[in-house]
């Protein structure tokens, strides 16, 4: 059964039965005590997870001890409801622990919350409120050597391309922003494809709590060509953990399409999924052995 929990914010939040934050890897003493402490949180599909979802944290992660006074004291994915019903979208169930794989193995850090993902549909303003609760709340935040109590700043980080969106008319309710762009704070990674001034260009209000970074290597993978990959029978190798290659082999979860022909080639199998034939790989179209 679902439980009802009130926050410090009007929002009813409901918890998935069972449900309790993982916070093995929250560190929960502060380094520095002139530091404000912080929270990064990813929301998105994670269909599957790739590296470079697990290296937009250690971007970030460079960029705030170098240019800001937060301290990180620990870093969440949050894959998204199966509600959210994107194309080709497996289930929850199997994205979270693709998510969890990844971390353990390749991370010493980053958690997985499953909250967003085993319920009904949740906006990531409403995602960021129930992380701040059950960290500031339910858990008592962090506290610096010396045993004083801080609250702890729940912030989101995201590609450009997603917080290109947010100017979008229609797609994010303008309450929603000003909680996760003004309230909580944001950092953005600059995506291939989505020009980081032209992703907050719109969101200038906010400037203050949005921290854009620059990709020094430019990396373009993305889950939609992994998924392409997998139905191709081409090599994911590299591109995403082992230990996620492996789980994907095992449940089946992209299955190979088969044999392509002519006429298939530079098409993908989900509607709205990126040309392959846009990557250099685009003439290559065989079946596994
Ligand atoms: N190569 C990348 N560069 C910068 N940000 C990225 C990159 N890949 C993913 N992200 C960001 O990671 C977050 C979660 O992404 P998501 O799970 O939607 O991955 P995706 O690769 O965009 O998925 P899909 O291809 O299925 O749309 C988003 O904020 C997205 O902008
Ligand atoms: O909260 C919103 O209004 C909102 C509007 C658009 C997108 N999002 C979130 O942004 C993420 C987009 O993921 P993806 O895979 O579609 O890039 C996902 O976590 C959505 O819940 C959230």
């Amino acid at each position: 059964m679902a439980t009802q929990i009130s926050t410090h914010k009007a929002t009813a939040l409901t918890n998935p039965s069972n449900y309790a934050l993982t916070s093995h890897r929250l560190r929960r003493t502060l380094h520095d005590f002139t530091k404000q402490p912080i929270v990064l949180v990813a929301c998105g599909s994670f269909n599957p997870i790739t590296y470079h979802h697990l290296r937009m944290f250690e971007i970030a992660k460079d960029f705030i001890r170098q240019n800001t006074d937060f301290e990180i004291v620990g870093g969440y994915l949050s894959p998204v409801s199966d509600e959210y019903k994107k194309a080709g979208l497996v289930s929850a169930h199997h994205r979270v622990k693709m998510c969890m794989l990844a971390t353990e193995q390749e991370s010493s850090w980053l958690m997985v919350d499953s909250w967003e993902a085993l319920q009904n549909y949740q906006r990531t303003a409403v995602v960021l409120d129930h992380l701040d609760y059950e960290i500031n709340t339910v858990l008592g935040g962090v506290s610096t050597r010396d045993g004083e109590h801080r609250d702890v700043q729940v912030m989101l980080l995201a590609g450009s391309d997603l917080i290109s969106t947010m100017s979008e008319p229609g797609v994010w309710s303008h309450d929603d922003l000003d909680d996760i762009l003004g309230r909580h704070g944001t950092f953005v990674i600059e995506r291939t494809g989505a020009a980081l001034d032209q992703a907050i260009d719109s969101l200038a209000r906010w400037r203050n709590s949005i921290y854009p970074i620059a990709q020094l290597v430019q990396n373009d993978v993305s889950s939609t060509k992994v998924r392409l990959f997998f139905r191709r029978g081409l090599s994911v190798q590299y591109l995403l953990p082992a230990v996620v290659i492996d789980y994907i082999e095992q449940n089946n979860l992209y299955p190979d399409d088969g044999p392509c022909t002519e006429k298939d080639k530079g098409k993908g199998t989900e509607s709205g999924e990126a040309d392959i034939s846009t990557s250099e790989s685009s003439n290559t179209c065989v079946k596994k052995p």
